[in-house]
């Protein structure tokens, strides 16, 4: 095998910059299909993909002939990463153009799927049956919305996921990992990376029961406790959202103490005629306030920031694309003017941020520590953003008051956004890996997936379930095959960033009030982290912005603990589900 140093250093230069050209290419592709779906846009797309696989197989090839054992420990890195290919390890290219054609077919039939509403219109999911669930407080609306999705999403592709399973742990067995979730979870590179998630997650329960028990209380005065199963769970069709993901939608209702100004900045938004692009520069100005990279030119023009008006076809899910050119950055986000919208655009800016911040890294080297620190830095920046003081600062509410029942309300409507959140983010990647271990079966997906909605997130089905349903494929990382356990790690991780960006603000408060607007010493903190990309291991970067190199749930607690002390009080011994699913699904 090879060791001669100059060869290692030309074969890596070759490979950095072929690399680019194909995976910019890829990109470009993906985007047309992506902006406009259309048969011959995916035939476009799939064909991409297989020349890209191919030489990616190739540089694996190539790769394999050198000793890594002689090299620097960043060229060993970069080895490693450029022989991690995934799925492209499939080298029988029927088998890797069907497994590539079932994934984007599956997207497709998700991100073109309308509902027939009773009064006879077919809403699509972005923004009507999004905004209609989170502003209906309609029990029947809500469930034949709801219903409705379910059928026209997850419904149309349960045969598909179960090949897409088949196909894909085919595919990456070849490089040695034992199925799909393994590989998956190789990107942590963490031996107790499991264990880590699931102490993480125990941890935080208590949270999470407290504020489920105060939303069931609200919930049951709305619709009356009849709707409610005796097993103390929650009919999944009522919480503001069509996962029940994240909660703001029922600020209003849920929000302690009346009488104070509402916290929704949506209205305000509305009233004062923000549009997508003010949206966008409002994120924008805060990175530039730290002294981070501004969003480029080529962000401003390329960019889908709205959802074509053109009878066009697109992915609305919200996404942020670096096109390994160094140059070319976008997202595409059909972005509606709401509070929700403003949060979105800033964690899709997140991620452009951090492309901005590594593009001078080697290809291999562009990603983030680990995919939960990419999800986190734009939800970083946002803490700030939603606090009290930033948002009177941008003029979006009129008067800040501190006193503790208005804080009592903020630290309500954040716990909507990111408790509710935990068992969601946790229990999607719980369900994928049991099912790429074999261990559920294709009979047992929708099973399996109510099992551990009852049991973690305290939600059941308002109906009975059906074998033939496939409500995993409601959410668009199922069809879409984007890992989920990240954004349960950034939950947990951005408000450890958030407290070390805070102390390195010299800001001395209670965490759940500090906004780093300005601060360039938080800003040259945090772009120092963000510029090592993946060429570092994640505690090391961790290290670097927080100084100590492990996930640690505390900060998240720190930041919600007056919340939580008011929650106990306000539940006395009301709080808790039962494990298993009601078998009176009311
Ligand atoms: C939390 C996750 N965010 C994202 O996809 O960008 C979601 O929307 O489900
Ligand atoms: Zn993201």
């Amino acid at each position: 095998s090879i060791s001669d140093p100059t060869e290692i250093q030309s074969f890596l230069d070759n490979f950095n910059s072929q690399a680019q050209a194909v995976f910019y290419k890829q990109s470009e592709v993906s985007w047309t299909y992506y902006t406009n779906i259309t048969d011959y846009n995916q035939k476009l797309m799939l064909d991409e993909q297989l020349m890209s696989a191919k030489f990616s197989q190739e540089a694996y090839r190539n790769a394999t002939r050198f000793n890594l054992t002689v090299m620097t420990q960043e060229d060993r890195r970069l080895f490693i990463k450029i022989m991690d290919i995934g799925t492209a390890a499939q080298t029988n290219e029927t088998k890797l153009a069907y497994l590539n054609k079932v994934q984007s077919d599956m997207e497709t039939i998700y991100s073109t799927a309308k509902v027939t509403m009773p009064s006879g219109q077919r809403l699509p999911l972005d923004p009507d049956l999004t905004q209609l669930m989170a502003t209906s407080r309609n029990y029947d609306e809500l469930l034949a919305a709801w219903l409705g999705w379910r059928a026209e999403s997850g419904g149309k592709m349960k045969n598909l996921y179960a090949e897409y399973v088949e196909y894909n742990n085919e595919a990456v067995k070849i490089l040695g990992h034992a199925d799909t979730g393994a590989y998956w979870r190789s990107w942590y590179d963490t031996p107790t990376f499991e264990d880590d998630v699931r102490a993480l997650f125990d941890q935080l329960r208590p949270l999470y029961e407290q504020l489920h028990a105060y939303a069931r209380r609200k919930l049951k005065q709305i619709y009356g406790n009849d709707k409610f199963p005796s097993s103390g769970h929650i009919p999944a069709h009522l919480l503001g959202n069509m996962w029940a993901q994240q909660w703001s939608s029922l600020i209003d209702e849920l929000t302690p103490y009346k009488g104070k100004p509402t916290l929704d900045v949506t209205d305000e938004m509305v009233r004062q005629n923000y549009t997508a692009i003010r949206i966008f520069q409002t994120a924008d100005d805060f990175f530039k306030s730290l002294g981070m990279i501004p969003m480029p030119d080529t962000f401003w023009d390329k960019s889908l920031l709205e959802k074509p008006q053109d009878g066009r076809e697109v992915v609305c899910h919200a996404s942020a694309w670096d096109f390994y050119n160094g140059r070319d950055f976008r997202i595409k986000q059909c972005t509606v003017i709401t509070a929700e919208d403003l949060e979105t655009a800033h964690h899709e800016m997140g991620h452009i941020e951090y492309f901005l911040q590594y593009k001078d890294q080697p290809v291999s080297f562009r990603d983030g520590a680990n995919p939960g620190f990419h999800e986190a830095v734009g939800d970083v920046i946002s803490l700030s953003v939603q606090t009290p003081e930033h948002m009177h600062s941008i003029g979006l509410i009129p008067t800040v008051s501190n006193d503790t029942e208005s804080d009592i309300n903020f630290l309500m409507s954040m716990a909507l956004q990111k408790i509710a959140f935990l068992p969601f983010g946790y229990l999607i990647d719980q369900w994928r890996w049991s099912v790429f271990r074999g261990e559920t079966t294709p009979e047992k997906y929708n099973e399996e997936w109510w099992n551990l909605r009852c049991r973690y997130q305290g939600i059941s089905s308002p109906v009975p379930l059906t074998s033939s349903d496939f409500d995993p494929g409601a959410k668009y990382h199922i069809p879409a095959g984007v890992p989920y356990i990240r954004y349960f790690v950034s939950f947990v991780i951005q408000f450890q960033f958030h407290k070390a960006l805070c102390d390195e603000a010299n800001y001395r408060g209670p965490l759940h009030r500090c906004d780093i607007y300005n601060s360039k010493p938080a800003g040259t903190l945090l772009s120092n982290m963000l510029k090592l990309g993946s060429s570092k291991p994640w505690p090391e970067a961790m290290n670097l912005l927080t100084r100590q190199r492990k996930m640690d749930a505390q900060p998240l607690m720190d930041y919600f603990k007056p919340l939580l002390e008011y929650l106990r009080q306000e539940n006395g011994n009301d709080y808790g589900w039962h494990p298993i699913c009601p078998t009176d699904p009311t």
